[in-house]
């Protein structure tokens, strides 16, 4: 830890990093934050089919059965290091060896990475499950999907984009403040459902004219494993937050209002 707590007559006050330590630390969650929005942005495109060069859609097609392999085992990837750095023993354990200052920026960095692998190396599966031949439709639907990606950035700046992302960890490390833990925040969107940025991801994945087997597969993994998301994020959220959590948890919905 660079931020530590000392003992003696300064005791309540916590001990600054070098300044070339402190910078080194903002570099790194700087560069983590720049790697995770060119992702974002780039998870945008790859599954709304838009601008970039490889999509869900697109790249040399193997079998189904090999295709169907190699993204169950790039989905999985993604899934264990997300889910797994996610959890406060996770944490904990990552603070007995580096700074809690880069554990968000380590954990976006690595999320990012798993993507990228699973963008370059996913194995289009080209059939068509459904295809909205209506024009209008099929415009509205592709609308549809873009209106959840601003859904889960909107999302993110309601409870603290930068704090989300690691930047805010690193900048107050650079300033000498101590790297408080998130707070928990209701506004907005919040107020009504408890996991909008989820929400938005599977309006995401799931608003496309025209479905694959490749895309089906992908929302329909992603999706699942959102839920498992959900049942351990909210079992970490009790574990901080106790009975404000609980009490939130009662009075607003998981993803839709008034329906579940
Ligand atoms: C990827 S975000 C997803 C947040 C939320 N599940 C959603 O879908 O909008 C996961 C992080 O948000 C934090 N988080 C979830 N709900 C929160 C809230 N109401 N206020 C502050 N942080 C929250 C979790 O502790 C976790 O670190």
């Amino acid at each position: 830890m660079s931020i530590t707590m000392q003992n003696g007559p300064n005791a309540a006050r916590p001990a600054v990093a070098s300044l070339a330590t402190r910078l080194l630390t903002l570099c790194y969650g700087g560069l983590a934050y720049l790697i995770f929005f060119g992702t974002f942005l780039y998870a945008v495109g790859f599954v709304s089919g838009f601008v970039v060069p490889k999509t869900i859609d697109t790249g040399r097609t193997s079998s189904l059965t090999t295709a169907l392999l190699v993204n169950l085992v790039l989905m999985s990837i993604f899934a264990v290091q997300h889910s797994g750095m996610a959890r406060q023993g996770f944490k904990k354990l990552f603070a007995r060896f580096a700074s809690p200052a880069i554990e968000r920026s380590t954990y976006v960095l690595l999320a990012s990475l798993s993507l990228i692998l699973l963008f370059w190396q996913w194995q289009p599966m080209p059939m068509v499950v459904w295809s909205v031949e209506n024009p209008t439709i099929a415009g509205i639907v592709t609308a549809g999907g873009f209106v959840g990606w601003l859904i889960v950035l909107y999302s993110t700046f309601l409870i603290s984009h930068f704090e989300l992302f690691g930047l805010t960890q690193v900048v107050s490390h650079f300033a000498g403040r101590v790297v408080e833990p998130m707070k928990f925040k209701t506004p907005g969107l919040y107020s009504l459902i408890r996991h909008p940025i989820y929400l938005g991801f599977i309006i995401a994945f799931w608003c496309t004219p025209v479905m694959t087997l490749g895309h089906l597969l992908f929302s329909t993994v992603t999706t699942a494993y959102i839920f498992v998301g959900i049942y351990l994020e909210e079992r970490d959220l009790v574990s901080m937050f106790g009975d404000q959590y609980r009490r939130y948890r009662e009075k607003v919905a998981m993803l839709v209002p008034g329906v579940f």
